[in-house]
């Protein structure tokens, strides 16, 4: 288990208007900024694209954590690289050769991420996780913030670092939708070490205090 724990704000449950400011709301607190790419096609649901992440990479001396649920992440993924982000994580259903994806982005100049919806079983993915920076579990399914935490899926985490723990794999396993501080700890129990939270943070008064405790009760579930 990597010994530091992760929280990544998700900015779908920000204020698209004030972008700029919402992400400087939770620097010094939160470790990566979580960005939500939806095409309408992938997902029933539509946000931001490449130009946007370009500004904003400019607004904020944050990470950034993209989550990319968009169709042919082939054509597209290596862009959101170029443009600055630490991780690119796209969807395992939507890629037909994840891995060669994969050394795109890192040869891009940034990690790599696989991401599974709440329908697909991890199963078929542990043997590509040797070629991924980071694993990322849905919890929810995917398209839309603000939907309850479905904790049954808290057995791909498990499953997921099994495999890494043997293997001795470099891989971050990151959990995304509906995280909350009544249901961190039990990711973190799980094997998570990082942690996406939209509606939990840019739903808090004080989002930089959200995150704080979000990683004081996943600190606690992993002591
Ligand atoms: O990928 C996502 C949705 O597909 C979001 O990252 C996720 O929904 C975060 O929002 P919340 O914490 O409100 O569930
Ligand atoms: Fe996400």
């Amino acid at each position: 288990m990597p010994e530091h724990l992760l929280i990544a704000p998700s900015i779908l449950a920000a204020d698209f208007a004030r972008l700029a400011d919402e992400a400087r709301a939770v620097e010094g607190a939160a470790d990566w900024l979580h960005v939500d790419v939806m095409d309408y096609h992938f997902v029933p649901n539509l946000t931001i694209g490449l130009p946007v992440v370009q500004s904003l990479r400019k607004a904020t001396t944050l990470p950034f954590d993209c989550h990319l649920m968009i169709d042919e992440p082939a054509r597209w993924a290596t862009a959101y690289a170029e443009a600055g982000a630490y991780n690119v994580t796209f969807h395992a259903e939507a890629a037909t050769d994840p891995v060669a994806i994969a050394k795109d982005l890192r040869a891009a100049g940034s990690r790599a991420g696989l991401a599974i919806d709440r329908d697909t079983p991890v199963e078929g993915y542990l043997d590509l996780l040797q070629h991924f920076d980071l694993l990322l579990v849905m919890t929810i399914k995917a398209g839309f913030g603000g939907q309850a935490f479905l904790p049954e899926l808290l057995d791909k985490v498990r499953t997921a670092r099994r495999h890494v723990d043997t293997g001795h794999l470099e891989l971050r396993i990151e959990v995304d939708g509906g995280v909350a501080e009544d249901t961190i700890a039990a990711c973190a129990e799980a094997g998570a070490d990082t942690f996406v939270a939209g509606t939990a943070v840019y739903g808090a008064d004080d989002p930089a205090a959200a995150v704080r405790k979000l990683r004081a009760r996943a600190a606690a579930a992993t002591r």
